[in-house]
Order: C-alpha cells, then structure tokens, then sequence
C-alpha cells in the first residue's frame, strides 16, 4: 500500500523540554492508526506536526502530495464553527471554503448520514457535544480527503455518542479514507484500527496491529498492555 505520510525522526521541544522525540510514523492508504499515550505523552504534538500547523525542531515529513493540507481532513479537539450560523449554513459555507458549492439536497444527504437532519437549523454551537463532533466530521470530509486525522475524536462522549464515532471511522476506511486519530478508550481502538502507535514521554514505543502487539508481549489486553508497555 501507498504511504500518504512518512514522517521521520521527528522532534519537538518546548524551551528545554523535548514533548517528541526522534519518531517515525507512516500512515498507508486506506488504514486506520491509532495513536494513543497518557496524557501529555505527545500525540497533539504530534498531529500538529503532521499537519503542518506545528512546525517541527528537526526531522523530515514526506506526503503523497503536494498539496496536503487541501487533501487532508482534520477534527482537533475543538473544532470552530460559524457563530450564530445553523448547522446547514455551517455545511455550505465550510463547502464554500473548499469551493465546492452544494445543493440543499447535497447538505441534507449528508446531514441525513450523520443522523443530523433533524437539527439543521440549530445553531451549530448549540448541538450537543456528539452532534458537535459529528458535524466537524461532516465538514472535514466535504472535499473528500485522502487522509483524515482526528484528535481525540471521541472524547467527552457518552456510549452512545462513541460507539457512533466509532461507526464513522469504519465508514471512512470502507469508503478508502485513511484515518490516524488519538485516543485514550482501549476499546475503541481495539474496534477500529488496524494498527496503535503507542506514544510515551514523546517516543514511539510500540507500532503494530492489536493482535501482534498482544501476541509480541504475550498480554491478551490492549489495556494491560498499554499499562505495563507506559509504567
Ligand atoms: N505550546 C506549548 N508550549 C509549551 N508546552 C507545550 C505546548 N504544547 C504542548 N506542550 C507540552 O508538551 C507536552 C505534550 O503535550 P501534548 O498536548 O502533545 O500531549 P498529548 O499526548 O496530546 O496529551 P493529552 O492526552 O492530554 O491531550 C505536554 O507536557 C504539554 O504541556
């Protein structure tokens, strides 16, 4: 498979404080990686570097493209929609940015497939967190993305409201979309990806799917793992 990224060795400091340190990660057409780490082990780092928002101290970032930033999707941990705009206008009008005019027709289908129909003329910013989150997803894939990256996209949600993000990444990789998103609920990455990217004090410390890396250290729980591979 094609790699849309390639970073390498990768490196990051805040005044002397080195938050990633010297890491590689590929991301291959059409899988889902998943990125997971305690709290301030680097992955918002990361993803940032990866979008060429932060830059990084050192290393080398390769895309399948030039243009990356208009082939990619990203949802950060809060997302800005149009104050005091609907939901529907929210669509249109991040459909605009792209240059990409849609129908009404076009902006109910996809309200419809986020199971948003029924709050089109909401205010965007006053959907719950799970709509919220939906309608990022919505307005980060309009221009049909290659590669979606996701910060902490389940964060903050009920059961419910994950196990329907968890739906969207798979529905992203059946329709080819390479996704990376972060994470701290073991379940969810046990449900959707191909491969974890373990990240602890701003290292790569384990890359492989879930049942290799079980098998490699012999644990039959990604959550024991996580806990024994970060004590
Ligand atoms: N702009 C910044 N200036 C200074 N320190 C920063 C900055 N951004 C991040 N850091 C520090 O870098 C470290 C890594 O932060 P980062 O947000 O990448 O971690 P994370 O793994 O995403 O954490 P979390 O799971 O809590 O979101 C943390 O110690 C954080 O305080």
């Amino acid at each position: 498979m094609r790699k849309l990224i390639s970073a390498s060795q990768l490196t990051k400091s805040y005044k002397t404080k080195c938050v990633v340190d010297h890491i590689n990660v590929d991301i291959k057409e059409g899988e889902v990686v998943a990125l997971i780490g305690s709290n301030g082990a680097g992955k918002t780092t990361t993803i940032g570097m990866l979008l060429g928002i932060i830059p990084q101290d050192s290393g080398t970032i390769e895309y399948w493209t030039t243009d990356y930033k208009k082939e990619m999707g990203t949802q950060l941990q809060s997302t800005p929609f149009f104050e005091g705009y609907s939901v529907e206008d929210n669509v249109k009008l991040f459909g605009a940015f792209y240059g990409l005019p849609l129908t009404n027709k076009k902006v109910e289908e996809k309200l419809a497939a986020f199971d948003l129909l029924q709050v089109k003329k909401t205010p965007a910013l006053k959907l719950s967190i799970g709509q919220q989150k939906r309608l990022a997803i919505i307005v980060t894939t309009l221009h049909n993305p290659k590669l979606v990256i996701l910060d902490e996209p389940s964060a903050g949600l009920d059961p419910r409201g994950q196990k329907e993000i968890q739906q969207i990444i798979k529905r992203l990789k059946d329709s080819g979309v390479a996704v990376l998103f972060s994470s701290h609920d073991m379940l969810e990455v046990m449900n959707v990806a191909d491969r974890i990217l373990i990240m602890h004090h701003g290292k790569i410390i384990a890359n492989g799917s879930p049942d290799s890396l079980m098998a490699q250290y012999q644990i039959q729980n990604l959550e024991e793992l996580f806990f024994e591979l970060t004590k």
